[in-house]
């Protein structure tokens, strides 16, 4: 096997006038998960569609495997796409579902249907075969449709917004279960997202993207860690950007510490999930920043008008503003 999975070499796409894909260019090693990351309309799902040969670039190749696929039609790539609108067979159980893929492919029903069961016990649902899937909650459904994108075993699966169909709870909860899925899966995943939460949550690699191109990536920590301007910064859910003039600066969550130096004032402070979320007045410039109970309990002082903390000057960094100006003319 080659080491990428999939090479995606400077592909262009045009619908019209709209530029939906400029250049853009990313590699997927093979077994990692690949997030897609971006604002709505900046060209993820055309990525996906090109990949999965739903559509065809105007200008770029897309190599799988070592294998230049970019005018191959979709059944000649081996791969799975899961959408958004996971459009179950809700005539059929659950292994019917399960079993569509390996059929459709040409599989007799018997190597079909076990396929399908191995597909269903990876994402624990092999109890509930004979099931329609009319009778599934959502989390299940969305577990269905999984398995069977999974079942054809395939060399890549790429995953549209796979969780955006959920509530938060069942969200988080499965979150959970397709990051360890995808660890034991030999197959590679793309998966797209505007979720900065469900990118961290679910994938080792990262590419962010603005008005139809890359703007940055590599390892989802270090992408998270390290954003190299202010927009990737603030997309990727960092709040505090303190303007400097043409640049802002970073201060990272894990620059402040509690209760060490100043108290400072508490401008706001109102629950949040878990916590409480702060607005205070620091030297630097209004600094947000989020307490679990307990600290805000122990670090909240004088009738929780003042908290002290220290920021870590080393951890912060000048980062380009490029909020204002994406690249492209396009938001
Ligand atoms: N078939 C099409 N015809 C015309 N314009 C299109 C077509 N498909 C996409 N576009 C345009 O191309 C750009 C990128 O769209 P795309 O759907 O890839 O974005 P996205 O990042 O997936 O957005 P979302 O998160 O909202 O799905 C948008 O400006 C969109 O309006």
């Amino acid at each position: 096997m080659s080491a990428l999975a999939l090479d995606v070499r400077e592909v262009h796409k045009h619908y019209g006038g709209v530029r939906a894909l400029q250049g853009v260019s990313l590699s997927l090693p093979g077994g990692e998960t690949l997030a897609l990351l971006g604002p709505s309309g900046c060209g993820k799902s055309t990525l996906l569609r090109l990949v999965a040969g739903l559509e065809h670039p105007d200008a770029g190749h897309i190599v799988m495997d070592g294998r230049d696929v970019t005018n191959a039609p979709p059944e000649r790539r081996d791969l799975s796409l899961v959408f958004q609108e996971y459009a179950l067979f809700p005539h059929l159980s659950v292994l019917g579902n399960a079993a569509y893929g390996p059929r459709a492919r040409g599989l007799p029903r018997h190597e079909a249907h076990t396929r399908a069961r191995a597909a269903l016990a990876l994402v624990s649902l092999a109890q509930l075969e004979r099931r329609r899937v009319s009778e599934l909650s959502g989390g299940q459904q969305q577990r269905v449709a999984l398995a069977r994108a999974l079942a054809p075993r395939p060399r890549l699966l790429l995953l549209d917004e796979p969780l955006s169909n959920l509530d938060e709870r069942l969200r988080g909860e499965l979150q959970l279960e397709l990051r360890a899925l995808f660890a034991r899966l030999d197959a590679s995943v793309l998966l797209v997202t505007h979720d900065q939460r469900e990118a961290l949550a679910l994938s080792n690699h990262m590419a962010l993207m603005r008005a139809g191109r890359i703007v940055q990536s590599g390892r989802t920590a270090d992408v998270h860690a390290r954003p190299h301007s202010a927009w990737a910064a603030a997309f990727l859910g960092h709040r505090n950007l303190l303007p400097r003039g043409r640049e802002v600066l970073l201060v990272p969550e894990e620059a402040i510490e509690l209760d060490a130096g100043e108290p400072y004032p508490v401008s706001e402070a109102r629950p949040g999930d878990s916590g409480v979320r702060l607005r205070v007045s620091h030297d630097w410039g209004e600094l947000q920043l989020h307490l679990s109970a307990r600290e805000a309990q122990r670090s909240l002082t004088f009738d929780r008008a003042f908290v002290r903390l220290r920021v870590r000057q080393e951890a912060c960094r000048l980062l380009p503003d490029d909020l204002a100006d994406p690249p492209g003319g396009q938001a």
